[in-house]
């Protein structure tokens, strides 16, 4: 293998009993997810970092029924974009015949390099994808305040959590044809967005991340909740921003 590990070394990493290994939380959070209607149809997923290694599930898969041994491992070192394909130098592939990492991948990064995340969730949720069609098309950016569910999320994802006061914005992106294109489009509305804790994609999903994978999946939990109240209160005519 081009780490420089052996077979032996290379499989120790996705190998463990620990319940809470990146690996094997992958697989859990996966089920977990797929009962929400997160992950379903091979769409979605979460890639945890751990320290210098990112535990990936691979591409178009039933998320729901990922193994440990079916998980990547790429070095975080790599300071740039992992490009597609074999020049991502790997530290672990699955030996299963015709798997290929997440297509979710880059986007993943984005999160780790831009946010020191420590994992990155990524939903096809029918709360984010409805909310991004009823707000105007030529909105950017989802707005609310005066939800409780707001103190669940942090600035930026990783900093501290808002406040009942604060206005929640989250970034809205057009969709592309290939999930690797949503790549430079999710890092310029992270540059241009730097307290919004997640980005949503139209009529695709979100994306959101954490310093570790509770935070992410608490901050998904909390996101999701406020997607689909912000899509009954716009049914309702009910304004987003304010207590009226
Ligand atoms: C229903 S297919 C959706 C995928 O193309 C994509 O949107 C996605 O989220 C999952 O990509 P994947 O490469 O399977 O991890
Ligand atoms: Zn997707």
């Amino acid at each position: 293998m081009a780490s420089g590990l052996t077979h032996e070394q290379a499989e120790a990493l996705v190998q463990s009993h620990d319940p809470e290994h990146p690996a094997n939380l992958i697989c859990d959070l996966c089920r977990d997810f797929y009962k929400l209607g997160w992950v379903t149809g091979t769409g979605g997923g979460i890639s945890i970092r751990k320290g210098e290694h990112v535990y990936l599930a691979p591409s178009g898969v039933q998320k729901e029924r990922i193994k440990p041994e079916h998980i990547f491992v790429l070095p975080f070192a790599q300071s740039s974009l992992p490009k597609p394909g074999s020049q991502r130098d790997f530290l672990r592939i699955p030996s299963k015949e015709g798997l290929k990492e997440s297509a979710c991948t880059p986007l993943f990064w984005n999160a780790f390099t831009m946010r020191n995340a420590g994992a990155c969730i990524h939903t096809h949720s029918q709360h984010a994808v409805m909310l991004t069609l009823l707000l105007p098309r030529e909105a950017d950016s989802f707005k609310i305040s005066h939800q409780e569910m707001i103190k669940g999320v942090r600035l930026g994802g990783v900093g501290k959590t808002l406040r009942f006061f604060d206005t929640l914005e989250v970034p809205i992106i057009e969709n592309t044809a290939d999930e690797e294109d949503l790549t430079e489009g999710m890092a310029a509305a992270m540059e241009k967005f730097p307290d919004a804790p997640a980005i949503l994609v139209r009529r695709h999903g979100v994306y959101v991340w954490g310093n570790t994978w509770e935070q992410a999946k608490t901050q998904a939990e909390c996101l999701d909740y406020l997607f689909e109240i912000a899509v009954k209160m716009l049914l309702a005519k009910l304004p987003l921003v304010g207590d009226n």
